[in-house]
């Protein structure tokens, strides 16, 4: 998946701004920094800041009383600073500001892959990890070595921290739990101290797994650049990577929501040398999901998990757990005896616009979505020369509403203009699906960054490669390419319009010849949101021959 691109890079849907973390915490969703865990964690903080009140004495009301009072106020006040110093001496006998790390026993680590639902394909991932925590002679005996550190990337809420969490609890080997933003210090030295500090306990624990949440808080980029504490505190990172062998039984696991905008160093092979990308749920995970969540809580019997599970495209686990939660507490708080479909749709509108980014698709959306992207989908199936498709999808991912995700062959240093005349065909498949099934003037705008692509390319063909060269165009190369006249203006557009002409034609014959192949992979992307290859081939022209 990290090797294929996306045809639709950028099927807007604008009415989406960012999440903000403050919509985020409306709606429940943990608080990172209040170690939101669960209670058995064992702090290894100690924090100098005890909130001890003293009150304050009215001078005007001396007596004996007003004596005693002040006497015991003083001997508060006393206690209060001796317990601050202290705080204060241990901190600064083990450096300013001791690491925020929780350390989970192995008998606490309750949560198993099990507990992870609608995520099949990264469990299956894990499983030589896993399976390395539990056995790692098998693994060391033959001399393999397994990746040292692991990236979780992913959305907010889609479950990265609980699948490091299971990973732990399937292994049987404690968990140790730090967050990037805890590294982030304003002296320069203390992040990095911070760092040691985990490791140091890492190895005391091991096998353990570490767990680094956020990590591009220092290992990103820029920071990398333009702070040297951070600069540091990465670099301890990194030294604390290579410092330890495979065979230690240590796994780092990180989790950001931001992987591009990590340092290159921190995910080379030996360090973070393995990404897993953890994917929103697609219809079946959310049905799963919401059966888990709701086994917890009592359903009236006109709650129905199928219907909740189509109408919930591009929310996460979390949203989910949220929406059952919301609903809950509002029955409790109306002494209603069960969570109904009314309480539920109550608080799935309370999310929705909480999410705002990516409201659901509703099934209007889902269905000329369906028909795009399998436009894109039949084309490429039926044209020589384009990449296969790897999957295609309906489910909103970022800016784009869907995307028909493509692998390439091969790497490509060369390639032909016929192949990259299929690219245009494939481009022009999302557009030419929507016109035949809605008609001309209910194409949607998500069409126009295909067609922007689709022209650049052309504009690519006829400006460096030559397609559509003639005798009254050919003097353009003779011309300085920033200073093309007017007239020759004219003659390169007719040449890019022909192009694109030309594949716009051949993508409609083949979607007119595979109509009915349209329709099933259409209605097949409605139904499961995502299309393996395989299935695509199913829904395809296996079932033209079979069925
Ligand atoms: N796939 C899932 N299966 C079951 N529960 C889930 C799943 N995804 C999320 N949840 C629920 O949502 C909660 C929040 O998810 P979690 O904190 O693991 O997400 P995250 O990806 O680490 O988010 P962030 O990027 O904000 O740290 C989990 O504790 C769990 O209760
Ligand atoms: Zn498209």
């Amino acid at each position: 998946m990290l090797n294929s691109y996306n045809i639709d890079s950028g099927y807007h849907n604008n009415i989406i701004p960012p999440i903000s973390s403050e919509h985020k915490s409306d709606y429940g969703y943990k608080n990172k920094k209040a170690g939101n865990i669960n209670n058995d964690v064992y702090s290894l903080q100690i924090n100098p800041k005890n909130p001890i009140k003293v009150s304050v004495i009215d001078g005007n009301k001396r007596g004996l009383w007003g004596l005693l009072k002040s006497t015991i106020g003083f001997l508060i006040l006393v206690a209060a600073a001796s317990v601050y110093l202290e705080g204060v001496s241990q901190n600064v006998q083990k450096g300013i500001g001791v690491s925020n790390k929780k350390i989970i026993p192995v008998e606490n680590v309750k949560v198993t892959l099990a507990d992870v639902k609608g995520c099949d394909e990264v469990k299956q991932e894990l499983e030589e990890i896993i399976d390395y925590l539990k056995n790692s002679d098998k693994f060391t005996k033959i001399g393999a070595k397994l990746p040292k550190g692991i990236l979780l990337s992913g959305e907010p809420g889609t479950g990265k921290t609980l699948i490091a969490r299971a990973i732990a609890g399937e292994a049987n080997v404690p968990f140790l739990q730090a967050s990037g933003s805890e590294f982030e210090e304003m002296f320069v030295g203390v992040g990095a101290r911070r760092i040691r500090e985990l490791f140091q306990a890492a190895k005391k624990h091991a096998p353990c797994i570490v767990f680094i949440d956020e990590i591009d808080a220092v290992g990103s980029k820029r920071s990398n650049r333009d702070n040297s504490a951070v600069r540091m505190t990465l670099n301890q990172l990194l030294v604390e990577l290579d410092g330890f062998e495979q065979n230690e039984g240590i796994v780092v696991i990180c989790a950001t929501n931001f992987p591009q905008s990590l340092d290159k160093a921190l995910v080379r092979p030996g360090r973070l040398d393995k990404t897993i990308v953890v994917p929103l749920p697609d219809i079946n995970g959310r049905y799963e999901i919401l059966k888990m969540y709701s086994s917890k809580i009592i359903l009236a019997k006109d709650v129905d998990l199928h219907v909740l599970s189509r109408r919930t495209v591009g929310m996460t686990g979390a949203d989910l757990k949220n929406i059952l939660n919301i609903a809950a507490i509002k029955c409790s708080v109306e002494g209603k005896k069960a969570v109904d479909m009314n309480a539920i749709e109550h608080s799935f509108d309370r999310v929705v616009v909480g999410l705002q980014r990516k409201s659901p698709l509703n099934d209007e959306e889902k269905n000329i979505t369906a028909y795009h992207e399998g436009g894109h989908t039949l084309v490429n199936f039926y044209t020589n020369g384009s990449d296969p498709v790897h999957k295609a999808t309906i489910m909103p991912r970022g800016m784009s509403l869907g995307v028909t995700w493509k692998i390439p062959v091969s790497d490509k240093y060369s390639q032909k203009i016929k192949d990259v005349q299929s690219e245009i065909d494939v481009l022009m498949g999302g557009l030419v699906s929507e016109e035949i099934i809605f008609g001309k003037n209910n194409v949607t705008t998500g069409c126009s960054s295909d067609l922007q692509r689709a022209t650049s390319i052309a504009q690519s063909l006829v400006m460096n490669y030559g397609v559509g060269i003639n005798e009254d165009n050919i003097s353009m190369f003779l011309q300085d390419k920033k200073n093309i006249s007017e007239d020759m203006k004219i003659k390169i557009d007719k040449s890019i319009q022909k192009i694109l002409l030309d594949s716009y034609n051949r993508a409609k014959k083949v979607l007119h010849e595979h109509i009915d192949e349209l329709h099933r992979v259409a209605s097949a992307l409605v139904e499961y949101e995502t299309l393996s290859s395989d299935e695509i081939k199913l829904n395809s022209f296996l079932c033209t021959i079979w069925c």
